[in-house]
Order: C-alpha cells, then structure tokens, then sequence
C-alpha cells in the first residue's frame, strides 16, 4: 500500500511537460529569491528547535511559551548565521508561527519609518533593528476598529511639561488586538486623538513605553493583558493579542510621530503640506504584504489538496482492481484547479502590487501625491479579494481531502484557523471594498467632467466602447484570446461601476445612496480588482519566460483563472450584457479542455512551489506521498493514545458500564 502510494507521486512527476526547476523561478521571483528562500526553508526544516508538530495538542500557556522559545531562537539564529533582512524575514515566515516578531518587524518598524521624522527614525530603528526593545501597533480599540476617526484614546498636549498625556477615557476606548502587546512588547505605536490648546486634530501615532526594561512588569498607570484565547486549535494562540488602559500616562512630546503633523514646545500643530490620509501608511505598507501572503497561503493547501488528490483512490475499479486517482474525477479538477490557477495570478498581482508600492513610495518622497488614492485603492482591494478568496479556498481544500482533511494532521484545519482573521485584520474586507468603490465612483464622475483616468483604472477611458461591446467570442478557442478575456471583464466591471455612479445620483445626497446602495457597490470593487488580477496574469504570460514549457502552463493557469471567474460570476456577465449565454457555454467547454491540459501537470505544478515537509506540515501533502502510514504514525503519537485504557475509564466509564450491566439484568 505504502509503496503504491509513492509510486503515484513519482508517475505523477514523470509526466509533467515543463521544467518544474525553471517555474520555481518563475514562482519565486528570481534565481536570487529562489536561493534566499530555498536555503532559509532548509534551515527552518532542519532545526528541531522549529518542530511544530505537536503545536495543536497544546494547552494556551504551554503553546505561548513554546512560540517564545522559537522567537528567541529565531532572533539567536539570525545573529549566528549574520543574516541579511531579507534572509531573517525568510527564516521567521518558514518558521511558520504567528508571534511577537511579525508584528514587531512587521507594524511597529514600519510606523516609525514611515511616519517618524529623521531624527526620530534615528533614535528609535537602532533599538529596534537590535531588538533593545520591542515593538507593536495600537490602533483598534474595544470598541472601534473599522472607524480609524471614531478612535476615543487620547493625546492630550500638556506645555507645562512638554510631554502628551496619553488616556483612555472609557472602556471601549482600551486598545484591544494588537498583537504582541498582551505579554511581550516593551514599546507600542498607539493612535490617538491630539488635543492640543483644547482642540482636537485626528488622530496620529504615539511611541508609549509599556513595561519595564529591567523587570517587564508594566509601568505606572498602565493595565495590560492577553485578550483570550482565539479561534482554533494551536493556530493564531501563539500570539499575545492583548489589551492596554493607559490612566494619564506621560510621554515626552518628541514621541510623537511627527513626520505629517508637528507640535511645538508651545503647543502649536503644524500641519505638513501632505494629505492627511499619510498617517494611514502604515496600514497601505501592511494591506500591500497580506497579497503576496495570500499567495503564500493559498498554494500551501493546494499543494496539500493536489499531492493528496492524486494519492487518493476511490470508485471505478472492476474485479477489486485499482480504483480511479480522485484528482481524474472532472468535479475534483473544477473546484482544484482554479485554486491552483488562482494560486499563481495572486503571487504575479503581488509582485506587481510590490511594485506599484515602491513607484507610489518614490513619489511620495518627492512630494507627488497624486497616484495615492490609486495605491489605496489598489492595496485595500487586492488585500480584500485575495484574503477572502483564500480563506475560502483552504475550506474547500479541505472538503477535497475528505474526511482526511479533517484531521488536524493533514495541516488545513490550523492553516484555516491562522488563515481566516486575514480577512478581518486590516481592514474587515468589506469595509475596504467600499473603499474602491467610492474610489470607482468619483473616477466615473470624473470621466464625465472630461477628465482621463489613469493606473489601474486607465481601461475606462475607453468608455464608449466599454458600455456597447458586445463580445466576439464564437468559439471555445476564442476565449483563449487575451483581447476577448479582458474585454469581458473591463466591460462588466465598468458597466457595474458606471451603473453605481448612474443610481447614486438618483438620492437625495450622495452619501445616502452610497449607504443604500453598498451591496452593489461592494461587486463592482470586486469587478474591478478581478481586472486588476487578469490583466496582471495576462501581461506576465505576455512576457518572455524561460523554461521548457513553463511559459505555455502559465497561459493555461491564465485562462482558467479568468474562465472560471466568468463562471463563477456569470449572473453579472449575462445581465450587463457583456456575453450571451451561448459564449458563456462556450467559455465552459474551453474551461474543461483546459482542466485536461493541467490533469498531467497537476503535482509538478505544485513541487514548483517548492515547499519543504516541514512548511506543510501535512501528512496528506507530503512531497513523497506517504500518506497513510503517516496518518497512522500520527494518530499513534497522538496524547489520546499515550495509554491504551483511557484516563478517566475507572471514574466515567467503569461506572457506566456497571450500571449498565445492572440494568440489563433486571
Ligand atoms: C510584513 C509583515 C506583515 C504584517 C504583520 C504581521 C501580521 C499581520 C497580522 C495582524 C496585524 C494586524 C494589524 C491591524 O489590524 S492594525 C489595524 C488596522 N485597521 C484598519 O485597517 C482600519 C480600517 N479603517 C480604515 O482604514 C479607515 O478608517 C477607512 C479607510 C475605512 C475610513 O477612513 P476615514 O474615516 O478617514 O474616512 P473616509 O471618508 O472613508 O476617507 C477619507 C479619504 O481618505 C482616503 N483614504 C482612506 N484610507 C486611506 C489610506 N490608507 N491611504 C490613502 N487614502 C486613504 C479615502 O479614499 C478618502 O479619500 P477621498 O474619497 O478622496 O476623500
Ligand atoms: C487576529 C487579529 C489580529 C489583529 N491585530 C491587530 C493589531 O496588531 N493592531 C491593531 O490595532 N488591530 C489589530 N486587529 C484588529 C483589526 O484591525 C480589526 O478587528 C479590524 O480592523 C476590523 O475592525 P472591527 O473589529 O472594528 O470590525 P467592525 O467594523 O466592528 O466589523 C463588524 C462588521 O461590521 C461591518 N461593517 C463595519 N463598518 C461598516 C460599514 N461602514 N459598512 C458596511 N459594513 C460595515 C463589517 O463588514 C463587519 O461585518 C487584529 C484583529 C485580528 C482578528
């Protein structure tokens, strides 16, 4: 049995028809990423300091300070080794335990270098970079989150002693999520209200002292804890999102953030000459990193699904031969494939988002803020499309490994429950649709002032033909054509977008049609984002790719992507008129040959992810496909079965059982 299994694997890789070494790549980024990543996986798998496979049988306070053992090895290695930022950041993502670092290296160094001043930048980064003290990122409170200006926390100027008194004037105003505050970080950026000479003016960021350096225990007026425990076994628990009360605690002044906004030795606030939405940056940085996680997530379970897939036999044997691979089975490939395909157009998006991050940064710098209400548009879409496509898609993951995938052992039961808050973190995704939608409808308005759209939103300058087209596609192989494909989806989402902008008009004020009309405007920002992944899936295959065959998968990665998205939202396609429910039928007859083109390339296409048995963490996924005898191995290490007669049997069992047998003879 156990040898059959592998067989299938090694079968499977045999008849890949591309250079599975030149897509890893392709998937990393560059030979040079390649080698960063490879080598730090390889370190994390090999460090039994890292294991991590007892992490859901912990209890809370056992499994915290477990996760405090592998930061602090984390941090001993990098220094040992004398890694490079890049390569640290690659050995703490392998080592695949949400923590204090993340947050710390992750929001509290990019708050201060994106909104402290130089000299603040200079005092505080050497701190952290040596990690003299550490850091995390206040801004929810037990009451607001989504509503940054609804924030109650405030920073009271006080010119008497040159110092901001930080207060939390009720108990909704306690910060409350922030990760690594609850019991480790020594430091925090917390947002609060300025007040300044009585007067209120937004909110900004605040470098507060939590606990002692000497002995950690919190400093005077502050009362801080651990929020609770989360959901999920294991999972996002490692983490010590917490809560803090601030009772009139005093701050020097130059610990304000002061790089937008100044306040003088007098009391004066001096506004920088910028848009006040500079002190959400931090925030943008963040949404822009939780894309390309996505990809990282999602690929992780359809690695896991894929291997398994093809390990798995059920139905379709005669005389007890050998049964049918699931992964033949043409429902399997259409829940799987697109996730596989959806895998790779988000790791593309998120390079190219990286990209547009850097370009709007450089722009920043030099005082050009026009292309910023595009990044954040951008950013809080991709962020929302791809975090909510992802959460999904582990479940089905899971529901594609039946029963197996139940199993905290095949890896997708914790990676679901780390997974899932992405889509709340950040920004809850549908508050940050509503976010490109209003972006979406003052571009339509402004289109009708005459003024051309630029970015990402350049396709509606074409608005005219957008609004009338009607597609050509009149065959299956048409909708293998780049022009066909991204016709359908600009019309439909600039048909969706100007239909919005039309009907908002229709209210009384705009925001109340904007209120009223939010459902509809939450698909047409998910129509538009789903521009943004195509044309940045179609543009990468445009390009050249080196690689046997590696260029000619991609393509058939590309369209599935697309196909599947015109399926899925077809209802959309239809009543804007964009296709007609003949090329919708034809769209799905292309999808199911190119479901075929991918059946023999399935695995490979996932061993180009190249990820290491221990970032798995899934019996089912495996890279030798042992999977049942894995499971078994399992199970058996399992705590349950420490003992074969259970703790517990002479106190509940024996009881019952007597009873029972008393009953039974009466
Ligand atoms: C590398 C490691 C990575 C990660 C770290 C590790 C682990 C991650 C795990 C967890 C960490 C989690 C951290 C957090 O969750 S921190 C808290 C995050 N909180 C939020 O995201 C709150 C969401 N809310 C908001 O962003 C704003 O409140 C909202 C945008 C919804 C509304 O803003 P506002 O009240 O100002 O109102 P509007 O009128 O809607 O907007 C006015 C104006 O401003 C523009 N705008 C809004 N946001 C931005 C922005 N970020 N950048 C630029 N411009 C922005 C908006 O478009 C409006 O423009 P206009 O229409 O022209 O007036
Ligand atoms: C695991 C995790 C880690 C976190 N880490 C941090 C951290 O490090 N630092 C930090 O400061 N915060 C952190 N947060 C908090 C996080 O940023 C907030 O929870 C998030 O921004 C959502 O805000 P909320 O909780 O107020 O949700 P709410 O806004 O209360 O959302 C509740 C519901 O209301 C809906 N809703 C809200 N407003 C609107 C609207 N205008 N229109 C339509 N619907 C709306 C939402 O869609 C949602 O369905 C973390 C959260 C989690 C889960």
């Amino acid at each position: 049995m156990v040898v059959a299994s592998v067989d299938n694997l090694a079968d499977e890789r045999s008849k890949a028809q591309f250079d599975v070494g030149a897509m890893k790549i392709v998937w990393a980024g560059s030979k040079h990423v390649f080698d960063v990543t490879d080598r730090m996986a390889r370190i994390v798998a090999s460090d039994p300091e890292f294991r991590k496979d007892n992490r859901t049988t912990l209890g809370r306070k056992e499994l915290f300070k477990n996760t405090l053992r592998k930061m602090a090895h984390v941090v001993k290695r990098a220094n040992e080794l004398r890694l490079t930022e890049e390569e640290a950041s690659k050995l703490r993502f392998f080592v695949d335990e949400p923590g204090y670092l993340d947050l710390h290296w992750g929001m509290f160094v990019p708050a201060i270098k994106g909104q402290g001043t130089e000299e603040q930048q200079e005092k505080w980064l050497p701190l952290a970079s040596r990690m003299e003290i550490i850091g995390c990122y206040a801004q929810t409170e037990l009451g607001h989150g989504s509503n940054v200006q609804g924030l109650e926390t405030t920073a009271t100027f006080d010119p008497k002693t040159d110092e901001f008194i930080i207060h939390s004037p009720s108990l909704t105003s306690y910060k409350w999520w922030p990760g690594g505050l609850g019991k480790v970080s020594t430091h925090v950026v917390v947002y609060a209200r300025l007040v300044s000479g009585g007067q209120e003016h937004g909110i900004y960021g605040f470098i507060v002292q939590l606990r002692s350096l000497d002995d950690h225990t919190p400093l005077p007026g502050i009362i801080i804890g651990d929020i609770g425990t989360k959901f999920g076994s294991g999972a996002y628990n490692t983490m010590d999102n917490g809560f803090v009360c601030f009772n009139r605690v005093r701050i020097p002044r130059n610990h304000m953030l002061m790089r937008f906004c100044q306040v003088t030795r007098e009391g004066n606030v001096c506004l920088s000459d910028v848009p006040k939405q500079m002190v959400y940056g931090t925030m943008v940085y963040v949404r822009q990193t939780i894309v390309s996680d996505a990809s990282w997530a999602l690929s992780r379970a359809v690695c896991i699904a894929v291997r398994y897939s093809a390990i798995r036999r059920q139905f379709g044997s005669q005389d007890r031969g050998i049964e049918t691979q699931v992964l033949d089975y043409k429902t399997q490939q259409s829940r799987l494939f697109p996730l596989l395909a959806s895998a790779y157009a988000f790791r593309f998006v998120g390079e190219w988002l990286k990209w547009l991050y850097a370009d709007v940064t450089e722009r920043l710098q030099a005082n050009d803020f026009s292309t910023l209400p595009e990044a954040h548009a951008c950013t809080a879409g991709l962020k929302s499309l791809t975090t909510s496509v992802t959460a999904d898609a582990i479940e089905e993951c899971r529901k594609l490994c039946g029963g197996h995938g139940y199993l905290c052992s095949s890896g997708l039961p914790e990676l679901f429950a780390v997974y899932v808050p992405a889509c709340t973190y950040e920004g809850d995704n549908v508050v940050l649709l509503l976010q490109v939608a209003r972006f979406l409808v003052k571009t339509v308005s402004r289109l009708a002032a005459g003024k051309k759209p630029v970015g990402t939103t350049t396709y509606m300058g074409n608005a005219e033909h957008l609004m009338q087209c009607k597609s050509s596609a009149s065959s299956p192989e048409d909708w293998l054509k780049p022009s066909v494909v991204l016709e359908a989806f600009e019309a439909r989402a600039f048909r969706l977008a100007v239909a919005c902008a039309r009907d908002i008009s229709k209210f009384s004020t705009p925001e109340a049609g904007f209120a009223e009309l939010s459902i509809d405007l939450v698909e047409a920002a998910i129509a538009h984002c789903e521009v943004i992944v195509v044309s940045r899936f179609i543009e990468k295959v445009q390009q050249d790719i080196p690689g046997d065959g590696v260029k000619e998968q991609l393509q058939i990665l590309c369209f599935i992507y697309a196909l599947h998205l015109i399926h899925k939202h077809s209802g959309e396609f239809l009543s804007t008129g964009c296709i007609t429910p003949e090329q919708a039928t034809l769209a799905n007859e292309q999808l199911r040959t190119l479901y075929g083109q991918v059946r023999p390339n399935a695995v490979s296409l996932v061993d180009a992810f190249n990820y290491t048995d221990h970032y798995l963490g899934s019996a089912l996924g495996r890279y030798d496909g042992n999977v049942y005898a894995t499971l078994y191995a399992q199970a058996l290490r399992d705590p349950l079965n420490d003992t074969v007669v259970p703790d517990g049997y002479e106190e509940f069992i024996r009881p019952v059982l007597k009873q029972t047998m008393r009953l039974s003879r009466l």
